[in-house]
């Protein structure tokens, strides 16, 4: 690991092209297994005894790893606003991203496809424990996508904000298990508001639009 640090907008880039750290090679295994577990257990047919023996599995394993102490990504926040984060910081902070982030088991994993100036998109597939209605992304998984995509066009513009308001309009059916892709891009700025807007399309329909105004932190702004 480089002795390199970064500051606030270094951030993507010191993801995006550093080394990925050893403890996150595996940190990301044990994710991974953990989303194809919930996607292939959830609904899963079987009978009782399978089923019992699966819970023992899991359950023996839970046991296993108890309560371990867990790093507080304060800390690693505040050092990035002092320009003073270690590229480790930095996988600390977006590795467990709660949409994308491969080191987080309740993740949807993206392909992000863009993410410059000009906006992001990304390309996901959401499983079964997503499901709303039958056949359909649950709406406030939606509103959960969306807030991440937009935050991301942020990033991806060297800009940095909380949500102050997210409006989402669903247009069309979101399938489950089918590929789809989400949009966003910046359309304005006033002050330490940054307008933005985005949404989601299955092939060539869009099927949700959002638009919403992140508001950079004072500190910052
Ligand atoms: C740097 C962080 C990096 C984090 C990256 C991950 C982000 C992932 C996206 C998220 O999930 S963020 C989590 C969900 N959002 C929050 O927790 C935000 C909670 N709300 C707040 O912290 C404050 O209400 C907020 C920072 C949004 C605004 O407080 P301020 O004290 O900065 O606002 P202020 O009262 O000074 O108003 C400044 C301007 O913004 C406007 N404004 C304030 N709150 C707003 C709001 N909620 N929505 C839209 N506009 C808002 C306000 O009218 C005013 O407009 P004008 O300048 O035109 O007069």
């Amino acid at each position: 690991m480089s002795n390199k640090t970064f500051g606030p907008f270094e951030l993507q880039k010191a993801y995006n092209n550093e080394p990925v750290p050893a403890d996150f090679v595996e940190r990301r295994r044990i994710s991974a297994a953990m989303q194809t577990l919930a996607e292939r257990l959830i609904r899963a047919e079987g009978d009782i005894d399978t089923l019992s023996g699966w819970a023992d599995q899991l359950e023996a394993l839970v046991a296993t790893v108890g309560e371990p102490d867990r790093r507080d990504t304060r800390a690693a926040n505040r050092k990035l606003f002092t320009g003073s984060a270690t590229a480790e910081d930095i996988f600390h902070m977006m590795d467990y991203d709660p949409v994308g982030g491969p080191s987080n088991p309740i993740a949807p994993q993206v392909e992000w496809l863009q993410e410059d100036q000009n906006g992001i998109e990304g390309a996901l597939r959401l499983g079964l424990q997503y499901q709303g209605p039958p056949g359909r992304v649950h709406g406030g998984v939606i509103a959960w996508l969306l807030d991440a995509a937009l935050s991301r066009a942020l990033h991806a513009a060297f800009r940095l904000g909380v949500t102050g308001t997210l409006n989402i309009r669903y247009l069309a059916a979101t399938p489950i298990e089918d590929t789809i892709h989400c949009r966003a891009r910046i359309t304005g700025q006033e002050g330490r508001k940054i307008f933005v807007e985005g949404g989601i399309w299955h092939g060539d329909t869009q099927t949700v639009s959002a638009e919403g105004i992140w508001l950079t932190p004072k500190s910052l702004g």
